[in-house]
């Protein structure tokens, strides 16, 4: 593709020697630059691109797209605004604008965005459109599923997949990281769904106003016939449903009270045009799992698929892996897996989980190293509001030492109210044990990742040294040992 055609979106003139260069291919990466490719420069979280421009140019870049002001790099080179968003352009250009003939919808929120996105895929195949899928648990393109590697995948990536997708809808769930990195620049999207907001990603966005930007910023890339679909009663809902008001956009509003598309117990009422109730009940359980279905519900009747067969084909819908499975104990207990890891998911799984008038309700959970750790203690608090028994245990680690987070997890159950079991599979062992007729264990924060990264426990002498044993520590020697 030449260069003039390339650049286009970025509305910026280049002289006409270099309008004719031909462009074979995009990357942001320098190492994965070949001939004839566009580099574009990111300046990073963790890294500089624009240091690696003569590594770029050593592999065959032909071009260079950057934020610096720089001359004399040996190649042209084209100064943007934003070379995040130059990347979107690009990337939307060299691959055909591949989602223009699709029915685009995007999925952003706190939680529920893959609960969401499966239950919205799952009710537009009962109704015959196929749908391809981006999301934190794979990409799913013309039925075949990869696991993914992040919620929303870099602009170029997206649009190289997207290229490749036969089917007639794509549903991606859109991160507030995506979203702050420009990663879906250049698309453009036929619905927009908010789930809802709360404490979450603060080590990233720093505080809530900026987290709620982050995911305002996905409406703005709605078509001029695009459709936002908001659970609209929470302020940020409230104040989403008028920015996107405020951008000419039609509002679909799905909440408790207001008239149109309410949502009781497991059913949904429509606006005046569909004044009949609809069942929306389906195998995973929960006022939030409802929520979900409703916000699905909603935006597929938008799509004119008739609100009797989305309500048949909810009972069909086979879940969502790793969110609200319940798995049986041979001695009749029950278990919930389930990936909540915020103050208000725990909320929503454990009274979800008393509804079931457990015997005892046995709660396992950890905390993603190197992430929010401001929404820790609330977590706690919910659990032990709600549980017979905490087993505190550790997540990912994601590079934070095994002391830090020993520490971190004694230091945050003061009274020794929660049992410390650090490696996490001793802990589900020790709950399994634990599990009694009519007990419900509940498992939270890595729904299906069979992994755990790997860490060194420091031994039990250590322990007892570093004063880390309390009461909750001997409780479970025989597990730690
Ligand atoms: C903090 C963060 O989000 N980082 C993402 C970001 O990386 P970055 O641009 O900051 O990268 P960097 O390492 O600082 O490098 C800067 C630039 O130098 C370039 N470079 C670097 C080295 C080199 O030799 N040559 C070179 O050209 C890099 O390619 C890059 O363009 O852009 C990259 C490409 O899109 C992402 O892969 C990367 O995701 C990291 C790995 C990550 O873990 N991100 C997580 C937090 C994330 O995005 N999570 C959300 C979901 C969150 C949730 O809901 O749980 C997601 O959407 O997945
Ligand atoms: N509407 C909701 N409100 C509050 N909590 C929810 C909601 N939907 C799901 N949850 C909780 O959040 C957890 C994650 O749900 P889901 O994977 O659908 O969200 P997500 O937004 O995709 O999050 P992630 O990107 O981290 O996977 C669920 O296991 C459940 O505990």
């Amino acid at each position: 593709m030449k260069l003039e055609t390339l650049i286009k979106p970025l509305g910026i003139n280049i002289s006409k020697e270099v309008e004719s260069i031909e462009i074979d291919g995009l990357a942001f990466n320098s190492a994965k630059v070949e001939k004839n490719f566009i580099f574009v420069a990111i300046s990073g979280t963790h890294k500089d691109g624009h240091e690696f421009i003569q590594d770029a140019i050593s592999n065959g870049a032909c071009v260079v797209v950057g934020e610096e002001n720089l001359s004399s790099i040996g190649v042209p080179y084209i100064q943007v605004f934003n070379s995040r968003k130059a990347l979107g352009l690009l990337a939307n250009v060299f691959y055909e604008n591949p989602t223009q003939h699709k029915i685009m919808i995007g999925i952003t929120g706190t939680n529920g965005k893959t609960t969401t996105s499966y239950m919205l895929k799952h009710i537009l195949e009962s109704a015959g459109i196929s749908c391809s899928l981006f999301g934190s648990i794979c990409t799913i393109i013309n039925g075949v599923e990869n696991i993914s590697t992040h919620t929303t995948l870099d602009a170029l990536t997206l649009n190289q997949l997207m290229a490749t997708s036969n089917d007639r809808a794509i549903i991606m769930e859109v991160s507030s990281h995506g979203l702050a990195q420009a990663r879906v620049e250049g698309l453009r999207f036929d619905y927009c769904i908010f789930t809802n907001l709360e404490h979450e990603h603060l080590d990233y966005h720093e505080n809530m106003e900026s987290y709620y930007l982050a995911k305002q910023s996905l409406f703005n890339y709605l078509k001029p016939s695009g459709i936002a679909v908001i659970k609209s009663d929470s302020i940020w809902g409230e104040r989403l449903c008028e920015y996107v008001s405020s951008l000419n956009r039609e509002v679909i509003k799905v909440n408790g009270t207001d008239p149109t598309h309410i949502i009781s117990n497991e059913s949904l009422v429509l606006n005046k045009r569909h004044p009949l109730r609809y069942s929306i009940n389906n195998r995973m359980k929960g006022k939030h799992n409802i929520e979900n279905a409703a916000l699905a519900f909603s935006t597929a009747v938008s799509l004119n698929i008739e609100p009797l067969d989305i309500e048949n084909s909810f009972q069909h819908f086979s879940g969502v892996p790793g969110r609200f499975e319940m798995f049986q104990h041979p001695n009749g207990a029950n278990f919930i897996v389930d990936y909540a890891h915020t103050g208000n998911a725990f909320s929503h799984i454990l009274e979800t989980a008393n509804l079931y008038n457990p015997e005892r309700i046995v709660h396992v959970f950890g905390f993603r190293g190197n992430r929010d750790v401001q929404k820790r203690s609330n977590m706690i608090q919910i659990s032990l509001n709600n549980c017979h028994t905490c087993i505190l245990t550790f997540d990912d680690l994601n590079g934070v030492p095994t002391q830090q987070m020993i520490e971190e997890l004694t230091s945050l159950d003061p009274m020794n109210k929660c049992v410390i079991i650090p490696d996490r599979t001793l802990a589900i062992q020790y709950a399994w044990d634990l599990a009694q007729y009519n007990d419900l264990i509940v498992i939270t924060g890595k729904g299906i990742e069979n992994y755990q990264q790997k860490f060194e426990l420091p031994t039990l002498s250590d322990l007892h040294t570093l004063n880390y044993l309390n009461d909750s520590f001997v409780h479970q020697n025989q597990y730690y040992l």
